[in-house]
């Protein structure tokens, strides 16, 4: 492995302008890639040396959370034990973490991007690219909107590709090995992306299908809820094994009915099975999905999050909602019976039980 990643890093880099990163967000995924980033940066040439991430600022024992950051190197908060490298430096202003960056990653939970964009537009460096590591979707009259086409509208035109994959943060973080993948529109934007995460315990492939990769990273955590079902009823590994089929099915289907050009490549890389795998058994989603299910389906989802998450936000439940008004008004819900199951358990009172009736 180590061959290989010294070989790309030598293969990618041709020389030019030196690129300069930012990380906007800081969450417990956006603190174990900003981890990544800072490190690769010193590792690599062509690189700034300095990584600004955004944080929302928040007080954390009565100091400023960028105070912490900035003097301990450890987000306390969203990603405890683990240090940064020094060069990754917090700052609560967005404009100001994305000043003269070339290459801005967006790695906040959906519900908060929409304010973030505009004062990023008018800070970052002429021609730069982004790539959005946030795992969701929206919607509008004609269907599924990825979070991807959000950013490239709010921030001109940008070209922006998206990382998604078998990653849960925490495992990342203590450089355990995985896999992810980048999809991107333009093959020198995928290379560039590409060596901003690549490294031997990270190890990050490509593929020219935005559009897939993204919609795969967002509907797995809703097919993490149904995983999480079960395992609140105490069934085993051979339903969790159906739901998983089931939903990777279902997952296919909608990334077909609703785009062109998705390749069928996309489902085996790692944003695809693999990050449906570990999510249903690793993830967020899956452990207050879980909870939901012991509580009888009678717990609300914000006071699982609330006391489950410590400040970490859910993408699945929002993300279900998402998915059944899309199925709901394009006339397709009886098409997608496990994710529809999933919304009904989810938000209009159906047992629990109903998991395996679909
Ligand atoms: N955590 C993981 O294992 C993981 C892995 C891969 C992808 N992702 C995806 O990455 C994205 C970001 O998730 P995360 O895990 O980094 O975040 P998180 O859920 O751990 O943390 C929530 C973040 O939101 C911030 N926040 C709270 N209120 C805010 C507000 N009003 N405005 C702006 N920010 C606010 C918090 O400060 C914190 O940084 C999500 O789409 C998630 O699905 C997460
Ligand atoms: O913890 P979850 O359920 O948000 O999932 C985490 C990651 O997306 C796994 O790749």
């Amino acid at each position: 492995a180590r061959g290989r990643a010294g070989a790309s890093r030598l293969l990618a880099w041709r020389g030019g302008r030196t690129e300069k990163v930012a990380v906007i967000g800081s969450g417990n995924w956006g603190s174990a890639i900003a981890k990544i980033v800072g490190q690769n940066v010193l590792d690599k040439p062509g690189f700034d040396k300095e990584v600004r991430m955004y944080v929302y600022q928040e007080k954390v024992n009565g100091r400023d959370l960028t105070e912490i950051i900035n003097t301990e190197h450890e987000n306390v908060k969203y990603l405890k034990g683990v240090k940064f490298t020094e060069n990754v430096v917090a700052c609560a202003d967005v404009g100001e973490a994305a000043a003269g960056a070339t290459l801005l990653i967006f790695v906040t939970p959906h519900q908060f991007l929409g304010s973030l964009c505009k004062p990023i537009k008018g800070r970052c460096a002429r021609g730069a690219r982004a790539c959005s590591l946030i795992k969701g979707i929206e919607f509008d009259a004609n269907g599924p909107v990825l979070i991807s086409d959000i950013i490239k509208k709010k921030m001109g035109g940008m070209d922006v590709s998206v990382l998604m994959g078998a990653n849960v943060a925490n495992e990342v973080a203590r450089d355990e090995f995985c896999e992810s993948t980048v999809g991107y529109r333009k093959e020198a934007n995928g290379r560039a992306w590409q060596r901003v995460f690549d490294c031997p315990t990270f190890r990050v492939s490509k593929i020219k299908d935005v559009a897939g990769v993204e919609l795969c990273g967002a509907l797995k955590n809703v097919v993490a809820l149904g995983a999480g079902f079960c395992d609140g009823l105490g069934l085993g590994g051979n339903t969790k094994a159906a739901i998983i089929r089931v939903g990777l099915g279902e997952t296919i289907q909608f990334c077909k009915m609703f785009y062109g050009g998705i390749k069928d490549q996309t489902f085996l890389e790692s944003c695809g099975v693999a990050d449906l795998v570990t999510t249903c058994f690793g993830g967020r989603n899956r452990k207050c999905a879980e909870a939901f299910a012991k509580a009888g389906g009678k717990s609300g989802w914000d006071k699982i999050e609330k006391e489950m998450l410590n400040g970490q936000k859910l993408q699945g439940t929002i993300t279900a909602q998402d998915v059944a008004k899309v199925l709901r008004k394009k006339g397709v819900a009886h098409k997608f019976p496990l994710l529809s199951k999933i919304h009904q358990i989810a938000f209009e009172g159906a047992p629990v039980t109903d998991i395996v009736k679909f």
